[in-house]
């Protein structure tokens, strides 16, 4: 695996390549944010331009809040903005695990608190007994996608589609048909909701936004020549099978 020089002088590892991933690195957190932000407002300005509406996924999970903090100082138009989770821990809108909350507190404030929200929780006792009240609302709401930002676990997981999925034909296909997916697995203390790359592969501007050099290996070791797609980590379907290459924005 070829290697190259960190970006500062606070990187004591060299930056692992990753062949086939267009990538933006930054030296560090605050920079990252700042610029996939930035990024990010052009891509929803183009959208309301062209459509009179942009709609943003937003992955959940510990990454996201200094982003999604910087993205909600971006000056555009935020009545014409919906925004929801790429995936959802089901627990109550109240809860710290639940995604919907941190968008809440870190994107939907100030200028940005204009935004509409399109909350993947229902107050009932399962995401199964949920799935065609969200199925329908995110038909309806969000689908077209103009702008995904995921997230990536440790585990190669990418929203809530982790790799003991058993439904991989229809949370991992390009070509599946459901736009959302009940998950059950064994990697998290809850069930959750999750958006399926089909849904997700609707966006234009495809991004993943990962941290430190742990989470760059996994990517890479998940990429790399020979793995079985068949049994691939789940980011390895988002990375290739995207009809927009995804952009990586990473920082050590
Ligand atoms: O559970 C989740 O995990 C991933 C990764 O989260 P992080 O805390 O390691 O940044 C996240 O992308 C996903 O949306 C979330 O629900």
């Amino acid at each position: 695996m070829r290697t190259r020089m960190p970006l500062s002088k606070a990187t004591a590892m060299p930056v692992i390549d990753i062949p086939h991933v267009r990538a933006r690195d930054f030296a560090d957190a605050v920079g990252l944010a700042d610029g996939l932000a930035t990024t990010v407002a052009t891509d929803l300005r183009r959208a309301i331009a062209e459509r009179g509406v942009a709609t943003l996924a937003l992955a959940g999970g510990n990454t996201p809040r200094r982003f999604l903090q910087a993205l909600s100082r971006q000056p555009l138009d935020w009545a014409k903005v919906r925004v929801l989770p790429v995936d959802e821990r089901w627990v109550p809108n109240t809860d710290p695990r639940s995604n919907e909350r941190l968008l809440r507190e870190h994107l939907l404030q100030g200028v940005a608190a204009a935004a509409q929200l399109v909350p993947l929780y229902r107050p009932v006792e399962t995401p199964e007994a949920a799935l065609q009240s969200v199925m329908v609302d995110v038909a309806h709401r969000a689908l077209p996608l103009d702008v995904a930002v995921l997230g990536m676990g440790e585990d190669g997981h990418i929203a809530s589609l982790f790799p003991d999925l058993v439904r991989r034909d229809v949370g991992l296909s390009p070509a599946g048909r459901a736009p959302v997916l009940a998950i059950r697995t064994a990697a998290a203390p809850e069930p959750r909701i999750t958006l399926t790359l089909s849904a997700i592969f609707t966006a234009p501007a495809l991004y993943l936004h990962i941290e430190g050099a742990a989470k760059r290996r996994v990517l890479a070791d998940a990429l790399a020549d020979g793995v079985n797609p068949g049994t691939a980590l789940p980011v390895h379907a988002f990375v290739t099978g995207a009809p927009t290459a995804p952009a990586l924005y990473w920082c050590p």
